[in-house]
């Protein structure tokens, strides 16, 4: 079994990940992950107890029970380099023994649940409406460090395939969501689409405020591009990492996106931590 060294699996005076600073023996099945730090204690208002609440940075994490389970929620942050961080140390936490630093030989499976905001790039997706990523293309840099085959990947031919119709000079990776949380949250009735996940906020999501984007059609492109009888449908900044993460370490991944915004129309909510909260409870209540 592979061994790993302090530098590399960094484990703190407590026996907790470097990061998260969870510790092995506080891991729940089921995790929600959102972005926003304040989020967390909106998520865990709907649990039936509270058990432990840490906090290192933006990583805030609040454990507890539902419906006499265990369940936690963790924010990562920003990013798709956030979620390198809290996949791998998830991961570890439940597959790596921390005191031998040997990997687990029967690995764990964890559900994750990411509860996130997104923007519209459909004028048909309308503000205000839940959409479930199906799968979700990253064109961030992970790519050029991670190897991230898996069951759960897009086939390279039609990456190279949607690639082209983004019109992106760099590699991107794609992957799919968990199908057994797909028809869990199928009772969400929510729409369906393929995910962006973009590296920045502004002009990686086609956004200028006084940086001219040196890609003025980005948007548009993304919004016209085929991806044989799909189309991309909204960009957000996590889901194409937590995939390809997910897929490649065995975990179930899903993505439930409130769209917050309509790039084609140019509306923004006029009640985003409302339409947030209505996603959190109705996510909570199909959490068996
Ligand atoms: O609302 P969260 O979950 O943070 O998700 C979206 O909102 C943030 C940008 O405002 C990015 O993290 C994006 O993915
Ligand atoms: O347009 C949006 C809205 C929320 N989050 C994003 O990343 N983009």
């Amino acid at each position: 079994m592979t061994y790993f060294s302090p530098t590399d699996l960094i484990i703190n005076p407590d026996g907790s990940s470097y990061h998260l600073n969870l510790r092995p023996d506080q891991i729940p099945d089921t995790l929600i992950l959102v972005g926003d730090p304040e989020r967390v204690p909106t998520v865990s208002a709907f649990f039936d107890e509270i058990t432990d609440i840490v906090h290192k940075r933006e990583f805030v994490t609040h454990l507890g029970v539902l419906r006499g389970k265990k369940i936690g929620v963790l924010s990562s942050g920003i990013g798709a380099d956030n979620v390198e961080i809290v996949m791998n140390e998830l991961d570890a936490l439940v597959n790596i023994d921390f005191q031998t630093r040997l990997e687990k030989s029967v690995k764990r499976s964890l559900n994750l649940i990411r509860i996130g905001t997104s923007g519209s790039i459909q004028s048909h997706i309308p503000v205000d409406s839940i959409l479930i990523s199906t799968a979700a293309i990253g064109f961030d840099n992970l790519a050029q460090f991670y190897g991230f085959e898996s069951a759960m990947s897009i086939t390279e031919d039609v990456l190279a395939a949607w690639t082209k119709a983004i019109d992106y000079p760099l590699p991107l990776y794609a992957a799919k969501a968990s199908a057994s949380l797909c028809a869990q949250f199928a009772p969400l009735n929510a729409f369906n689409g393929v995910t962006l996940t973009a590296p920045g906020f502004y002009a990686p999501q086609g956004r200028t405020i006084r940086m001219q984007s040196i890609r003025p059609d980005f948007l548009e492109k993304v919004a016209a591009a085929k991806l044989g009888d799909e189309e991309i449908t909204n960009i957000e900044m996590e889901t194409a990492a937590y995939y390809a993460f997910g897929g490649a370490m065995g975990h179930e991944m899903i993505s439930l996106n409130a769209i917050l915004a309509n790039r084609i129309t140019n509306e923004f909510s006029k009640d985003p931590e409302g339409q947030i909260r209505s996603l959190i409870e109705k996510a909570i209540a199909l959490i068996a």
